[in-house]
């Protein structure tokens, strides 16, 4: 284990799942929700824009899909009969959800879904009981804080506006998804530090995925892989290469 000296760094930027937020909840709390809500969210929304607009997201990525060989269920045009396209777009977004996909239409459509769990008080954003106390000491020390997840920036914000905590957004300073680009290409951190005005090598990126942390690095950022409780074990080799902290405490502000 080690502290992270981060008297040069201007800059945090958090993944969410794994790392601000356990596995288990995007897993065995979020993910259910989109399951058990998705054909009547489809049916109540039908027609609404922005719901049309989803649909569009998803039709263009399974098309893009079969290009790339993938064999996935196409949507059809939205003037097909509602019941053949509405069974479309169900099964396209279960089977991605089998898959753990994280594109950008899949993510869009979740966080749209989420936002009357978390307006209605059914769902409540997990953070570990360390994040808040050191989001509050980086703001404090002058630091800037960014969020860089698969999740929408919808979605994050649903998430840290609503927490067992509180609302914690009033500590972070931007959000980054995949309309950025993907979260294991180096040319999507080198876009996020142009963003945030900061040479790549003033921002520290925590991660739980040792992927994620090397595209970082090779964008020249600085970074340590988060390890908790349900998360994935790291091997030694990327422990000795990224570092590793348990907690956000070990992250020390000299
Ligand atoms: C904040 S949205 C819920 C999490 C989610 O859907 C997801 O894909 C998280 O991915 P991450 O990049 O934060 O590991
Ligand atoms: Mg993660």
């Amino acid at each position: 284990m080690v502290n992270v000296d981060i008297y040069d760094i201007n800059a945090i930027l958090l993944d969410i799942e794994g790392t601000t937020t356990s596995i288990s909840f995007v897993k065995d709390v979020l993910f259910p929700y989109i399951r058990q809500n998705l054909i009547r969210y489809v049916k109540d929304h039908w027609k609404n824009a922005e719901l049309i607009k989803d649909i569009d997201s998803l039709r263009m990525q399974a098309v893009e899909d079969l290009k790339n060989g993938l064999n996935v269920v196409q949507i059809p045009d939205i003037d097909e009969e509602e019941d053949r396209l509405q069974e479309a777009i169900i099964t396209n977004v279960f089977d991605q959800m089998d898959a753990d996909r994280k594109t950008t239409a899949l993510k869009q459509l979740q966080g749209h879904i989420w936002r009357e769990a978390y307006h209605s008080g059914k769902i409540e954003g997990h953070v570990y009981e360390d994040v808040m106390p050191a989001l509050k000491s980086w703001k404090t020390a002058g630091k800037h804080v960014y969020i860089y997840s698969s999740g929408s920036v919808e979605a994050q914000k649903l998430l840290f506006g609503a927490t067992t905590y509180g609302n914690l957004l009033q500590f972070i300073d931007g959000h980054f998804d995949t309309n950025i680009g993907p979260k294991k290409e180096s040319t999507s951190y080198t876009k996020i530090a142009n963003e945030c005005g900061y040479q790549a090598h003033q921002i520290l990126f925590l991660t739980d995925i040792p992927e994620e942390s090397q595209a970082a690095k090779n964008a020249g950022m600085k970074t340590t892989l988060v390890s908790r409780e349900g998360n994935k074990s790291l091997c030694e080799e990327v422990v000795k290469e990224f570092g590793e902290v348990k907690s956000f405490d070990q992250i020390s502000l000299l």
